[in-house]
C-alpha cells in the first residue's frame, strides 16, 4: 500500500475535521494543532498528515505534496485552485458577504454609487462579484480584521464572511448581499485521485456515511 498524505487546516476547522476523520477511521492517533511537530504520521495507517495554515492547504494537494486536503470553500473560490473537489464535510458553514456601515443608509447593491473602495482578504472574489454587478471598485487586502476598515476610512465597505453575524453587528455594519455559501471540502489532487483511486474513494465513503449520520 502507497503511503497517503493529508493536509489538513490548522485553526477553526482542525477540531471538527479531526474528529470526523476519527469517526471514518482516517485518523486513529493523537493529532494537535497546536502541536510545533508540522508532520504528523501514523505508520500503522500508512498516513502522514500535514499541519498546514488554512488557506494553503490547497497548494499543498494542487503541487502533489498532499493527496487529500479539507479547504473552506471560500479559499477554493478564492484561489481558483486546480483540485477535485470531492465531498462538503457540512462544517464550517459561513458565508462571504458584502457589507456596509449602517450610517450609510444603503441596503442593497442597487443602492451603491457606481464607484466605491472594498476592503477584503478575497480580493479575486470581491473583484469578479463587482465587475458582474457593473460596480467600479478599487479592492484594498487586508489579511484580517476586515470589519475594521471602513470604521476608519480605509474602505467604503467589505466583503467577508460572516457567521452568526456577530462580528457585523458589533461593528455597525450591514449586509447588503451574499456573494457565496461557504463550508469545509475534501480536496483531492488531480493525479492521485487516479492513481490512488480505490484508497481515496474507500476515504470519501467512510467519511460520506459519517456525515450522513449526523
Ligand atoms: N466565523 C466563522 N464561522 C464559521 N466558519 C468560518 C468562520 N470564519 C472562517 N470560517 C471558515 O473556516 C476556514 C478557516 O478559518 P480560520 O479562521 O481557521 O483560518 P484563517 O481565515 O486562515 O485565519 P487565520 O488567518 O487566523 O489563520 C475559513 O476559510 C472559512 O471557510
Ligand atoms: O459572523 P461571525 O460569527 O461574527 O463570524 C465572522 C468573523 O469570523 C471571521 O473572523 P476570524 O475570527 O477568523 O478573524 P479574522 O478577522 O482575523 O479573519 C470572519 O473574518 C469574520 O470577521
Amino acid at each position: 500500500m502507497d503511503k497517503l498524505t493529508i493536509a489538513l487546516p490548522k485553526g477553526r476547522l482542525f477540531d471538527p475535521v479531526v474528529e470526523i476523520l476519527r469517526e471514518a477511521g482516517v485518523v486513529n492517533r493523537e493529532l494537535d494543532d497546536d502541536s510545533r511537530k508540522l508532520i504528523l504520521e501514523d505508520e500503522q495507517l500508512e498516513i502522514d498528515f500535514l499541519l498546514s495554515k488554512a488557506v494553503d492547504v490547497h497548494t499543498y494537494v494542487e503541487h502533489g505534496v498532499a493527496d487529500l486536503g479539507v479547504v473552506g470553500k471560500d479559499v477554493l473560490l478564492e484561489a481558483g485552485a486546480s483540485v477535485y473537489e470531492v465531498l462538503d464535510l457540512e462544517l464550517g458553514s459561513c458565508r462571504l458577504v458584502v457589507a456596509i456601515p449602517e450610517e450609510a443608509g444603503i441596503t442593497s447593491l442597487e443602492e451603491l454609487p457606481s464607484t466605491g473602495r472594498v476592503a477584503t482578504k478575497y480580493v479575486n472574489v470581491a473583484q469578479e462579484f463587482f465587475d458582474q454587478q457593473g460596480i467600479q471598485t478599487e479592492i484594498v487586502k487586508l489579511n484580517g480584521s476586515i470589519e475594521m476598515a471602513p470604521l476608519v476610512g480605509l474602505s467604503d465597505m467589505i466583503v467577508d464572511i460572516s457567521s452568526t453575524g456577530r462580528t457585523l453587528r458589533e461593528n455597525n455594519l450591514i449586509e447588503i448581499a451574499e456573494i457565496a455559501r461557504s463550508s469545509a471540502r475534501l480536496i483531492t489532487n488531480r493525479v492521485s485521485y487516479k492513481t490512488q483511486h480505490q484508497r481515496i474513494k474507500n476515504i470519501i465513503d467512510d467519511v460520506k456515511a459519517v456525515i450522513s449520520k449526523q
